[in-house]
């Protein structure tokens, strides 16, 4: 593993909402010396023009770029053998986003082609790297895309699903409840990344202990609800983009950290057995190898207690649902 400050990284659909905003934090990270930035032609930017864009910071980080033009029939494994080559970390936020009335699980037919050409490369060119994925529906195309691994002889554990909005979204919420500092906030959000999966455990941090027991209730489907309150609000032109690009370099920097040797817990979406079910958020420590502890769930409220059957229950479909998505062994 190269020291701290010489990785690789490369983004997966850079030229979108939140391609665009997360390669620049990525290139602003002072543990990357090079990013490589890849979109389809039919992007609204040339992702060659994202990349111009980026290469003019005054950091070391090198950009490249590189773009799949669909009518030249060239694949996405010949487009991206030299973007992934190398590299220690994928972030993948290629894929389409939802609109008012959908649920992420509406995603799920459209994204999973997306994630699979895109998952087939890392296997082929960059397998010890990790890949973030950012694509909804998280719960299902994890599970999806860590089979897809196994099925190859390759560790699963590398397919991460990024669920970092979550904590980033129920630390604000409780700071602006109890006006404790933000930055000595932070909630562990286990479970999935959809609706009533997502299980905010305020139990566990000092300042979330202190929200009045009447508001809890509200906080908790509030935190649920974020993602829809932001598509709702963005009124059919997307979802949310900018928190996510801030989430998805949280999660970037702890990965990169860690492998340079500076362990960093997260909460993030993978393979597990701190439940019965195969896959599940919770804190994770990454080190330089990669993912080094998933942590147990730990105490939990009444509450909490009770919200995690609900949550087990709609996971364990949607895991289901992704990995029924998934062509046969014989058509990987
Ligand atoms: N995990 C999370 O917490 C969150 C996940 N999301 C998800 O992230 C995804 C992206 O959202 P946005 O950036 O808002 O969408 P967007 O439509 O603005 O950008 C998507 C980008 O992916 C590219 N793309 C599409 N198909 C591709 C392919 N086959 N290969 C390479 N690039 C491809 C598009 O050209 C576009 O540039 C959506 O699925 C959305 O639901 C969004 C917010 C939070
Ligand atoms: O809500 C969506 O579709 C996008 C997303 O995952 C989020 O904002 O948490």
């Amino acid at each position: 593993m190269p020291a701290a400050g010489n990785f690789k990284v490369c983004v997966c659909g850079a030229s979108g909402g939140i391609g665009q905003p997360l390669s620049m934090l990525i290139a602003m990270d002072s543990n990357v010396a090079e990013l490589a930035i890849y979109d389809l032609s039919t992007a609204p930017v040339p992702v060659q023009g994202v990349a111009a864009d980026l290469s003019h910071f005054e950091r070391k980080c090198k950009v490249t770029s590189y773009a799949r033009d669909l009518q030249s029939g060239a694949t996405p494994s010949e487009v991206l053998k030299e973007a992934l080559t190398g590299c220690h970390l994928v972030m993948v936020p290629a894929g389409v986003p939802r609109k008012p009335g959908m649920d992420r699980a509406d995603l799920l037919k459209v994204n999973i082609g997306i994630a699979q050409e895109i998952v087939e490369a890392c296997a082929k060119f960059c397998p010890d790297a990790i890949v973030g994925l950012i694509v909804n529906p998280v719960n299902s195309v994890v599970p999806a895309m860590a089979e897809l691994y196994r099925r190859k002889g390759l560790d699963s554990k590398k397919i991460i699903g990024v669920t970092t909005l979550d904590v980033v979204r129920a630390n604000k919420f409780v700071h602006e409840v109890t006006g404790a500092a933000v930055d000595q906030i932070n909630i562990p959000v286990i479970g999935g990344h959809a609706g009533s999966t997502i299980l905010p455990l305020f139990s566990q941090d000092a300042a979330g202990k202190t929200v009045p027991a009447d508001k809890l209730e509200a906080l908790d489907k509030r935190v649920q609800d974020a993602g829809t309150e932001v598509v709702t609000a963005k009124a059919g032109k997307g979802s949310a983009t900018l928190s996510m690009a801030y989430a998805g370099a949280r999660f970037a920097s702890a990965v990169l950290s860690g492998l340079a040797g500076e362990r960093r817990t997260e909460c993030a979406y993978l393979e597990s057995s701190v439940t019965e079910l195969p896959f599940f958020s919770q804190r994770v420590t990454f080190g330089p190898k990669g993912v080094e502890e998933v942590h147990p769930i730990g105490p939990l409220s009444a509450h909490e207690t009770k919200r995690l059957e609900a949550v087990k229950k709609q996971l364990k479909g949607e895991i289901e649902d992704g990995i029924n998505a998934l062509p046969p062994a014989s058509k990987l």
